[in-house]
Order: C-alpha cells, then sequence, then structure tokens
C-alpha cells in the first residue's frame, strides 16, 4: 500500500491518497491542480512541509511543520518515475540505457545486461537494443525510458503524462503496452486524456485546486462524474442542484427532470437532498425557440465553440455540450454567440446523489 497525505503550503496542496498494493491510480486534473507535486512528493524530488509518504508502512518520508521526521533519498525508495520526456544518456546504447535502471540499484552488469534484453523484449524493442537515443521516434525512446524505469523492479511506478509528447498516431500503441505492463503493477498515472483513465488505470482520483475533489473506480467516476472536471473529461454534461421530487433544480433556476438512482437501498430520496443530473451530448439537441411538452427538458444557452467530433460537431454552450450532426449546424446556422435551447428527454437522464 502506497500512502500519501501531505502539505506544501507554497504550492497549496493538502492531498491524501492510498494506493493499494497491485492497484494503478490514475490523477486527473487540470493545469496546475497538483497532480505532478503529488508525483514529487513520492519520487523525492520534493519535500512535505507536514505529513508522510508510506509504502507498506515504511516512512519514504516524514515531516512535521516543515522539520523532516524521516527522510529515504530517491534512489533507495524502489519507486521509479516515468516522465513526459523519455530523458536518455545519448552517449549510451539503448541497452545500456536500459542496464542502468538494475545497475543504479546495485546489480551486476552481467545480470544488468540480461535484465536489459528481458524487459527490451517486454516493450517491443529487442531489434534496436544496439541503437544510440538519437536514431529512435519519440515513442521508441518513450518505451526505452520504460524499459529502464521497470529493469530496475520498482516497487511504485510513477507515469507523469507518458503519452503527453507523443505523435497521436504513436500513443495509442504505447498505451497497449502500458496496460499489459500496468496490470496488478501499483502505479500512479498523471494524465489530461480519459483513454489513459480508462484503459490503464483501476482507481482514478481528481484533483482541482491542489485537494482531491472526487475519488473512485474508473467506472463510477467516467459512468457518475460529480466534478466539473470529471464531467467535462467523461465528455458528460453535468448539472448539480437539489432534489424536486422528479428532478434537479439547479441554482440558477434550471430543472433537469430524470431518472434518480438512489444510493443503498433506500429508494425514497428527500427532497432538497444535492443531487446531480448527468447526460449525453449525444442525446441532446438543439433548437432556435423552445420546445414545449414532456418528457423533454430544455435549457437556454449561447454557443461558445464547435469542434469536430468524428462525423458529428461538438457544440459547446457555458455549461452544456451537444453533438449534433454538419448538417445540423448548417441549417442552423451555429456559430459562437448564437443564443440556442438545448433540449434532452427525461428519459435519457440520470440523476445521482451530489
Ligand atoms: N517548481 C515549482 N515551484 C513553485 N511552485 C510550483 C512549482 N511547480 C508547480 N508549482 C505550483 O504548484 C501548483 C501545482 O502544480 P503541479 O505542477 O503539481 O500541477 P499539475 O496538476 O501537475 O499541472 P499540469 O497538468 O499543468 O502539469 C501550481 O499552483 C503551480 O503553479
Amino acid at each position: 500500500m502506497l500512502s500519501l497525505a501531505a502539505t506544501v503550503p507554497t504550492r497549496g496542496f493538502d492531498v491524501e491518497l492510498n494506493v493499494a498494493e497491485g492497484r494503478t491510480l490514475a490523477l486527473l486534473g487540470p493545469n496546475g491542480a497538483g497532480k505532478s507535486t503529488a508525483l514529487g512528493l513520492v519520487a523525492g524530488t520534493l519535500r512535505p512541509h507536514d505529513g508522510h509518504v508510506t509504502l507498506d508502512g515504511r516512512a519514504l518520508v516524514r515531516a512535521d511543520g516543515g522539520r523532516p521526521r524521516a527522510w529515504v533519498p530517491p534512489h533507495a525508495r524502489q519507486v521509479a518515475l516515468l516522465a513526459q520526456e523519455a530523458l536518455l544518456f545519448p552517449h549510451l546504447t539503448v541497452r545500456h540505457n536500459v542496464a542502468f535502471g538494475p545497475r543504479s540499484q546495485g546489480t551486476g552488469r552481467r545480470a544488468a545486461a540480461a535484465a536489459a534484453d528481458r524487459w527490451l523484449d517486454r516493450v517491443g524493442l529487442t531489434a534496436l537494443a544496439d541503437r544510440r537515443p538519437a536514431t529512435l521516434s519519440g515513442g521508441q525512446a518513450q518505451r526505452v525510458a520504460l524499459a529502464r524505469a521497470l529493469a530496475a523492479e520498482p516497487r511504485v511506478l510513477l507515469l507523469d503524462e507518458p503519452m503527453a509528447a507523443l505523435d497521436v498516431d504513436v500513443a495509442p500503441a504505447l498505451r497497449q503496452t502500458l496496460r499489459h505492463l500496468l496490470a496488478d503493477r501499483t502505479a500512479v498515472i498523471t494524465t489530461h486524456d480519459v483513454l489513459d483513465a480508462l484503459l490503464l488505470a483501476d482507481e482514478i482520483a481528481v484533483i482541482d485546486g491542489g485537494r482531491v475533489v472526487e475519488r473512485g473506480t474508473t467506472a463510477q467516476v467516467l459512468t457518475r462524474p460529480r466534478s466539473t472536471f470529471a464531467a467535462r473529461i467523461a465528455g458528460l454534461n453535468l448539472l448539480v442542484g437539489s432534489w424536486t421530487g422528479d428532478g434537479v433544480r439547479t441554482p440558477a433556476g434550471e430543472v433537469a427532470h430524470g431518472h434518480a438512482h438512489a444510493e443503498g437501498t433506500d429508494p425514497g430520496i428527500a427532497a432538497g437532498t444535492a443531487m446531480t443530473a448527468v447526460f449525453r451530448p449525444s442525446a441532446v439537441s438543439i433548437y432556435l425557440d423552445e420546445r414545449h411538452g414532456s418528457p423533454r427538458n430544455t435549457f437556454r444557452g449561447t454557443v461558445r465553440t464547435l469542434e469536430p467530433r468524428g462525423d458529428l460537431v461538438r457544440v459547446r454552450t457555458d455549461h452544456l455540450a451537444a453533438d449534433v450532426t454538419p448538417g445540423a449546424v448548417a441549417e442552423l446556422g451555429l456559430v459562437p454567440g448564437t443564443d440556442v435551447w438545448l433540449s434532452v428527454k427525461a428519459a435519457e437522464v440520470d440523476v445521482y446523489p451530489a
């Protein structure tokens, strides 16, 4: 079990996280949320002001009001950090770069070379063992860095947006490799990409403003997001408000009628209970005038952005999104600034406790 409970006041950071043995946790959140800070505390590139990081009960660091109480230096933590950039040694071959991992842990030269070959095989790079980093593509270099990190047999693998610097067409293959290598491994991955979370992580913690604002299994967070950030990356619409009996009324006075899912065994939800209405952009239609009649929900909005999304267009207003056809965009004359009505059937709206 990896356990972090630490504050870094200069960064407004105050986070508690646990990762059980063999599980992968994805840290999601906007820029500056504190994701890299969390990784730095675990890796040992950063010290907490208060709190601790423990691995199976052993303190890697402990501090009390800025005073260090325990400190294991980064190289002795059995924690490996894979950064966005591969950071390979340019003068060493691929094999020697990977062998550096176990060598730095005190493994003998021959055993380290054998480990390097084993890991190069696992990341699919055996053929490139004698090459130098300058001759590799970005994706290949990142695979070498991954092999080097894992060849040191770390207890915890940290990945800081490992696909962010790669071309979109190489990212899927590396993601597949990671999927195999992260299974049953204790790992923390920071990402902006919902696919990474979906394919690589067992659990998600959403960090915003230096705090954990949402935590759950990947399925829970992506299908029932409670924070605006999680909903946005999951691509879902989210309206938070209070339960009226058959819908959610937001503080702005909008009402989303939908089907409520109560937690536990209690089927009754008291009026006024904080609830969240969730619905997909693909379930939303756009009109230039208000459509009446149940079972539709309608919301007023002004188009802010239009983005291509597959063969549809994602139209965003200030707080909602709709996926419509290019034909509909043309017919309605949608441009940023167009006032619209967004409509969704109550049957398409799921309501969860907020
Ligand atoms: N080296 C630093 N010195 C001081 N403050 C920093 C430093 N690095 C980051 N910060 C601050 O700490 C806070 C958290 O930043 P952090 O880099 O952990 O966020 P992040 O979630 O990883 O963001 P991103 O997605 O942009 O990488 C921010 O307010 C940031 O400005």
